[in-house]
This record gives C-alpha cells, structure tokens and sequence, in this order.
C-alpha cells in the first residue's frame, strides 16, 4: 500500500484567520500527516480565545513516517517562533518575517522530500511591504524562491477552474504583462498541469478576451488581434482544444461551464470575481508550473473575525483535500 502524503500548513498572517482555520483542523481526520506550522503559543492563546481545547504534538514533526491525522482535538506542529506578540485583528509588520519564515521552512521541506506539498493560510500582502519587503503574494514569491520562471495561478470551486495570464498587478499594467511569449508560457502550464496533475487527457480551454466583447474587432481595444488570437492560433496548430478569444462578459455562460475543463482570464478580477461568486469559502487556489505542490485558501485574512469563531476552515479543507489528492497522484506515479 502506498504511504500517506505529508502536508506542511503554513498558518500565515498570525493576525488573521490563519490560526483560528488550522486550530478547526484539529476536529477532522485526514488520510494524510499534517503538519502546522506556526508559532505554538499564539496557537494555543488563539485555541483558548475559540475555546477549542488543543493538544499540540511534534511526534511527527520531523520525521519520514506519515500516519493519518486523527482530528481528535490534537495538532502537529512545526515551531517557529513568532517575532512579536500575536493579537487577533492586530497587524504588526514585525512579524512579517516570521510569516515569510513559515513559507520558506515549508518550500524548503517539500524541495527536499520531507513534505509532498504545501498549503498555505492567508498572508497580509500590504503589511508585509509595510515591514519593507517587497511582496505580491504567495504566487510570485514561490516562483522567485524556486527559481521557476512563470507559474499559473488557478482557482478551483464548484465545478469550475479558472486559470489567470496575469495575477498581482495593477490594471495599467496588465496589457503590457500580455505580450505572445508570457501568453503561450502561461498556456502550456495550464495544459500541461491539467492533463497530468488532474488527469484530464485532452482538455478543452475557454479563453477570454482582455477588452469588452474581445475587443469588437479592434474597434474596442487591439489585444486580441495582436496578441491573443495568434497564440491560440500557435496552439491550436499544435493540437490543443483552445476556444477563443471570448467576451469575458459572457464565457462563463453555463453552457460553457459545462464544456469547458478550465477557463483563462486575462487578469485577476476577471476571473476571480466569478469564481468567488460560486464558491468564495469552499474554493482552492492551486498554483501551476511549481516544482512543488502547492494549494491555498480562496480567502484573506478576514482580520474582522480573526478571534471570534466565526472563521469557516471549508476552503482550507478543499485546499488540503486537493492537495492530498495531487500528492497521492505524484507519490503512485
Ligand atoms: N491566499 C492569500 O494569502 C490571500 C490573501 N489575501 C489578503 O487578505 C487581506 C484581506 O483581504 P480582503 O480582500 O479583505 O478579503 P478577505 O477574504 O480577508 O475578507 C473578505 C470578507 O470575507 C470574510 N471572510 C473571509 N474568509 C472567511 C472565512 N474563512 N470564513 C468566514 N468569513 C470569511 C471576511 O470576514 C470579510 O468580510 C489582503 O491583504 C489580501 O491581500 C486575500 C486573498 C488570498
Ligand atoms: N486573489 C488571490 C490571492 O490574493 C492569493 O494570492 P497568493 O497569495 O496565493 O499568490
């Protein structure tokens, strides 16, 4: 019988939802070995503000051998020592490190073995620039650490994927971010990890159009005709089933949803805005073209409710769900 999968957790922002989300983790069994990481006294200071009791265990923390996670109130943790005290809804940048710290011990682990994937809890992207380090998201930072080129940000709910060509930008820029060669890339990725990270064998990809109605041959904007077209174009001649470029107004039209194996947005609120629509709180964020597997939350920081209870862990449970699943994929193959 194959071994069980081990997933790191990173907690993230410690202000925000993070812990109280990993903490509810420990009410559910998993067929896998899952291991938290963060800071173990704001874990349990945050556990005693929920009155969820919580046991915290570092048996197999740092060892090779997976064993289910039994959700009977009880947490593997990794420690790493938070760098100022943690309040619920409380940014301090001098903890922003400690959140980066969190994600580099867990990229590290799954680049040598010890984990097959990571799942991250939200960060605070603005009081990590606050704290002086230059920080987008999760996306880019795992790209530029392992040195991979280009990667894809896909958010998986309610039956639907959706793939991005441009992720933490702003609008101004976003054009330019398109050019043939980042379009192509960015397509690859998302054909390739579909057919062999979730075994789609020939995938049908819908892509939207950056201006209104596709740019209304080119009397709206010129994008499509100079740029996106003849990519897809490119690739069709190569084979791939690539339908577009569409209206992005009307590509997500239910007869689409249920033709298509996964949609590419032109950037992130044209894509997500729908996808959240449909499934905010139950959704995956799932990055493409890592060396490592990589799921996270649909969800921020929600540091409005960080504390109270009313956290829900749905999201974090389809992102470790999926993740165990991409983890078993690449542990039988
Ligand atoms: N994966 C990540 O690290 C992500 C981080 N963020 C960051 O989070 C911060 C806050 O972002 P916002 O746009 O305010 O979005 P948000 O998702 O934190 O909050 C939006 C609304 O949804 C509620 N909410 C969010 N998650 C919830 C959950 N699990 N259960 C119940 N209610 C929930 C919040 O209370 C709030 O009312 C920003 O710094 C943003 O960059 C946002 C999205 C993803
Ligand atoms: N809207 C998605 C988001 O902000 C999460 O991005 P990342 O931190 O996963 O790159």
């Amino acid at each position: 019988m194959a071994r069980l999968p081990r997933i790191a957790i990173t907690s993230g922002e410690p202000a925000g939802i993070g812990l109280d989300i990993c903490i509810k983790l420990a009410y559910t069994a998993l067929p896998a070995s899952l291991v938290v990481l963060a800071d173990p006294a704001a874990l349990q200071t945050r556990a005693a503000q929920l009155n969820l009791p919580l046991t915290l265990r570092t048996d197999d923390a740092s060892s090779v051998v997976s064993k289910a996670h039994p959700g009977d109130g009880s947490l593997c943790v990794l420690p790493v020592p938070a760098h100022a005290p943690v309040n619920a809804g409380k940014l301090d940048p001098a903890n922003s490190r400690y959140v980066l710290a969190m994600l580099d011990r867990a990229r590290e682990g799954c680049v040598s073995g010890e984990f097959d994937a990571m799942v991250t809890a939200p960060v605070h992207k603005g009081i990590i620039n606050d704290a002086g380090i230059a920080f987008t998201g999760h996306t880019e930072y795992l790209a530029d650490t392992t040195r991979t080129a280009q990667v894809v940000m896909m958010l998986v709910g309610d039956g639907m994927r959706v793939a991005l060509a441009t992720t933490h930008l702003p609008l101004t820029q976003v054009s330019a971010a398109i050019t043939r060669q980042s379009l192509a890339t960015t397509i690859r990725i998302l054909h390739h990890d579909l057919v062999h990270k979730f075994g789609i064998a020939n995938p049908v990809i819908y892509v939207a159009g950056l201006n209104p109605h596709a740019g209304e041959n080119g009397y709206l904007g010129d994008e499509e005709i100079n740029t996106i077209n003849p990519v897809l174009d490119e690739l069709r001649a190569e084979g791939m089933r690539l339908i577009g470029a569409l209206p992005a107004d009307t590509m997500f039209s239910q007869k689409n949803l249920a033709k298509a194996d996964a949609f590419l947005a032109m950037y992130h609120d044209q894509g997500l805005t729908v996808l959240k629509h449909a499934s905010f709180g139950e959704g995956v964020n799932v990055t493409l073209g890592l060396p490592i597997i990589r799921t996270s939350v649909d969800h921020g920081t929600a540091l409005d409710i960080a504390g109270t209870g009313q956290a829900d862990a749905g999201s974090m449970l389809s992102a470790i769900t999926l993740a165990i699943d991409m983890a078993n994929k690449r542990i039988t193959s």
